[in-house]
């Protein structure tokens, strides 16, 4: 790397790349005993046993502790010549200068020593050097500038002026010290310079001669620059100038001051003449442990001018001069210790070349070029890979980009059909809630396919229900467990009123569709011999027990899955095309009913029609009713009861034309009575009269085997009894009065409701229906005389239900058999459902003032299981309905209105029947349908 300093002249010094670090070149010349000291018969104790040791040689003792070996980078006997300590000493580093790169030669060593005598041929065989060296490089040209200086007491004398005034030092930032007003001679050739050196030499011998005739005390530095330029220049243009000095330096003897035993000026001088000196030595010193710390180059005017030779920019040598007189061993030995310390300084020459300014600008120029090409190949280096890095990255993050859309977008199309799914399973399990209700009991409002076990009492194990309503996995044979747990479990749910109303609503709803769907099987069915809606032929019975064992094999779990998975997929469509074929069975049960208006005309039914029928319907899950045993506990399919909406205005107007608007349906042949009218009101009323005992049991249901005859006698199709309502009760009312009056033996319908509602119960309790149904039916009917068809209908199935399990017969509804086991089970389920949700939801002090305020008895499982009949009948009492169903849900452990079955909503809207809110809500679902 170059190095521009400017000149004070304009031009431009580039110093190039230096050389390394180089070692002061050290020698030592040992000069011959001199004859005055051979007169004094000194003896001579040095001697240089190579070209690299000189050797102390004493056989004093007290100078045995002395060092006797000193090693130099030359050292030099008093037998070697002036020339060769310079060919080896000196030359090489003192044509350095024509090279562009400053020297320094040094001669060092006490007084008489023969530095003079060394320094001065050394001169002139580098001057002679020199001019050599210029005659032989004739494609250069040199120009040699010569100057000298003397420097005595501190003061720089120009050897080549004979005015002796001091000269001034300048700091030149290029040059560093140097003299003012110098006389620096162009040197024409070598007699030239010979010629200047008689006057240097003349000069200072009058120096000498005037303060000291017998040692120089001066130090004097000739200074030979040496310009060259070259002719050609290739390498840095016609007008560079390679410059370079070398100094050729003969100190003062070394000896101390103190030893020259001078005084006064003398001892000025002396100590003048020491400063520079041991300015010199401070300065090696320092130099040779490194160049941390100060180097005090200013304290002395001889180390201030040849500071670059000292250290800096020059090669330097020093000849150590030494006398071998033995009487001159101390200074040899402090020259030598000098000398040994000198050559641990190292310096750091550089080729000074001195430009033109357009010289320059050419240089500055491709120096320029040069660093922009190496700035753009170091840029180029890692901008490549820079580039070649983002180029990657763009790519791996367009990649990122592309792999993130593509996610999204499944992410969304996972989310759109987990909607859809959650919406169908939300369809379905709002259109065939018994599947997803929490209890079996649930099953009889699904509008079930053909060979969906969904369908039957069977499905109460109903692992779908517990999954989606994380509810408890009953086990079958709980029962003696039943409410004995001492856990007090607290109710920590959410507020059960959130979404009341809504959920309410949407569960009606779906309670009437359901309702549909069995009516319009049922209707499907010409054969049916039973009262709800059964088709008990023997054909049917052997299909049914297929269609049993078809069940059980379909209750792997395996099995279950796809039956689910394909119901969840079909479950709309299926559900869609029911409800169309629903609409057209309805639509024909219309017209076929229309050619039996005056039959039910003429027994003065005052029915009125309204924008919606009301239809009761039981269907029963099982045939296999074993025993009337106390205890034996089999589960009864529920009732639904369901308004159904308008068929359609052709319906309508192709209904009879009988003045009144309502209509019984009654299919039968032999009755075309009213319900409450009919002979099998009749039987089932006498049959209460006589069976109702003090206990509430009927007798007749553990005394009397044999099935009331209507259940034999009547076909299904009689049985069953669609009774279309008005929408309004005035309406009702109105046709209720008219049917009392057709009713001569059932004038006094309060006491009958009681007696009815018993053996209800207790019908209940024999054919296990399930609870939810007994509930729903109890908190409907209360006693209100339009209710009393539904009692009627309700104590037919019930009769009809004792009958088949009497007879062992097989059930089977809606094309499902329906087994006693599996509805049993069911019930147990349903049992230990309502007690688990009940134990988990209320500590135990609540259960125990919720039963005694409801007069509940723990021994008795079915009286427990009468815990939610009694509340609901209470409910009745309630203003709201919400908190009815609430207090309900509750109790029968939904403690979410959420989780609650239809049924509760419904039993809670059908207890305020009649009010505003109610015939709101019927209008709604009305509308929804
Ligand atoms: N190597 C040598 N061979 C023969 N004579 C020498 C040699 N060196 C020096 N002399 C002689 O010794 C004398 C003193 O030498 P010189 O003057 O060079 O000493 P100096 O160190 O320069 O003394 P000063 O410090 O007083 O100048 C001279 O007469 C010189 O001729």
């Amino acid at each position: 790397m170059s190095v521009l300093s400017l000149s004070l002249d304009g031009e431009s010094v580039v110093h190039e790349p230096p050389f390394s670090e180089e070692k002061i070149f050290v020698s030592v010349r040992l000069r011959p005993l001199s004859d005055r000291e051979i007169s004094r018969n000194d003896v001579s104790d040095w001697e240089c046993i190579n070209k690299n040791t000189i050797v102390f040689k004493t056989s004093m003792p007290d100078r045995s502790l002395f060092p006797t070996a000193y090693t130099f980078d030359r050292v030099f006997g008093s037998e070697c010549s002036t020339r060769q300590v310079y060919e080896e000493g000196a030359k090489e580093l003192i044509l350095s200068v024509v090279s562009g790169m400053n020297c320094s030669i040094f001669a060092y060593g006490q007084t008489s020593s023969g530095k003079t005598y060394t320094m001065s041929g050394i001169t002139q065989f580098a001057v002679s050097d020199i001019y050599d060296y210029v005659e032989m490089h004739k494609e250069r040209e040199f120009v040699l500038k010569f100057s000298a200086i003397e420097i005595y007491n501190e003061a720089v004398r120009d050897l080549l002026s004979p005015d002796s005034t001091p000269l001034r030092l300048l700091d030149d930032p290029e040059r560093g010290t140097v003299v003012e007003k110098l006389t620096e001679e162009t040197l024409t050739d070598s007699s030239h310079l010979q010629e200047l050196l008689s006057i240097c030499e003349a000069q200072r011998q009058i120096g000498e001669t005037s303060l000291n005739e017998t040692s120089s005390r001066s130090h004097q530095i000739l200074r030979l620059t040496v310009e060259s330029s070259s002719r050609e220049n290739l390498s840095y243009g016609k007008c560079s100038t390679l410059t370079a000095s070398v100094n050729f330096v003969d100190l003062a003897g070394s000896e101390r001051a103190s030893q020259t035993l001078a005084a006064g000026a003398r001892l000025k001088e002396g100590s003048h003449i020491n400063r520079s000196l041991l300015t010199l030595g401070t300065v090696i010193r320092k130099l040779s442990k490194g160049r941390n710390g100060h180097v005090p180059y200013r304290d002395s005017k001889l180390t201030r001018i040849l500071q670059n030779s000292l250290g800096g920019n020059a090669r330097t040598a020093i000849i150590c001069t030494m006398s071998p007189a033995r009487s001159h061993v101390e200074q040899s030995k402090n020259s030598l210790s000098f000398a040994s310390c000198a050559k641990e300084v190292a310096t750091n020459a550089q080729v000074n070349l001195v430009m033109s300014d357009k010289a320059l600008v050419k240089q500055l120029q491709k120096e320029l070029a040069r660093l922009e090409n190496q700035l753009a190949s170091l840029v180029s280096t890692p901008a490549g890979n820079s580039c070649v890095l983002l180029r990657e990255k763009d790519h791996v993050i367009a990649k990122k980009d592309k792999e993130i859309k593509e996610l999204t977008e499944q992410l969304n199309a996972a989310q759109v059909q987990l909607e859809e799914l959650l919406k169908s399973i939300g369809e379905e399990r709002d259109l065939r809630p018994d599947e997803y209700a929490a209890s079996g009991s649930f099953e009889v409002f699904k509008p079930t396919p053909v060979h969906s076990r969904s369908n039957t009492y069977g499905d109460l194990d109903g692992h779908l229900s517990n999954k989606i309503l994380q509810l408890p996995e009953a086990e079958e044979d709980a029962e003696d467990n039943f409410l004995l747990d001492d856990s007090t479990p607290e109710f920590l749910g959410p507020d059960p009123c959130h979404g009341f109303e809504e959920i309410a609503q949407r569960k009606n709803e779906e309670s009437q569709y359901n309702c549909e769907q069995v009516q319009c099987t049922e209707l499907e069915e010409p054969n049916v011999k039973d009262m709800a809606g059964l088709t008990i032929t023997e054909e049917k019975e052997k299909e049914a027990v297929r269609d049993t064992k078809e069940s059980l094999m379909r209750t792997t779990s395996e099995e279950d899955e796809k039956l689910k998975k394909m119901d969840t997929d079909n479950s709309y469509q299926t559900l869609k095309q029911q409800i169309q074929q629903l609409q057209r069975t309805i639509n024909q049960m219309g017209q076929s009913t229309s050619s039996e208006e005056d039959l039910s005309s003429s027994k003065g039914l005052t029915w009125t029609r309204s924008k919606s029928r009301r239809l009761v319907h039981m269907t029963i899950p099982s045939d296999l009713w074993p025993g009337h045993e106390e205890g034996n506990e089999k589960a009864l399919p529920a009732v639904t009861e369901v308004d159904l909406p308008e068929t359609s205005k052709d319906v309508e107007e192709k209904l009879p034309g009988s003045e009144s608007n309502a209509e019984i349906r009654k299919t039968g042949s032999e009755d075309s009575q009213s319900p409450l009218n009919s002979g099998l009101s009749e039987e089932i009323i006498k049959e209460i009269d006589v069976g109702v005992d003090d206990t509430g049991v009927p007798s007749f249901v553990s005394g009397v085997t044999k099935p009331p005859e209507f259940q034999s006698e009547t076909p299904a199709s009689d049985i069953l009894v669609p009774i279309a309502l008005t929408g309004t009760s005035d309406e009702r009312k109105g046709a209720l009065s008219q049917e009392r009056g057709a009713r001569q033996h059932h004038g006094d319908w309060p006491q009958r409701f009681e007696k009815y509602r018993k053996k209800i119960i207790e019908l209940w309790v024999r054919c296990n229906v399930p609870l939810v149904h007994r509930s729903y039916f109890f908190l409907t009917f209360k006693g209100d005389e339009s209710d009393s068809v539904y009692m009627e209908v309700e104590l037919r199935r019930l009769f009809f239900l004792k009958d088949m399990v009497a007879k062992g017969t097989t059930a089977m509804i809606d094309g499902h058999v329906i087994s006693s086991e599996t509805s049993m089970k069911a019930l147990n389920r349903e049992r230990q459902f309502f007690a688990k949700q009940l134990q988990k939801k209320y500590g135990e002090k609540e259960r125990e003032e919720l039963y005694q305020k409801w007069n509940i008895k723990l021994d008795s499982k079915q009286r427990r299981l009468q815990l939610a009949f009694r509340l609901w009948t209470e409910t009745k009492d309630m203003k709201h309905m919400k908190d009815s169903a609430i207090l309900v849900a509750k109790l029968v452990g939904y403690v979410e209105p959420r989780h609650c079955p239809k049924e509760f909503f419904g039993l809670s809207y059908l207890t305020t029947s009649g009010s505003q809110k109610s015939c709101s809500w019927r209008d709604n679902v009305s509308s929804l349908l």
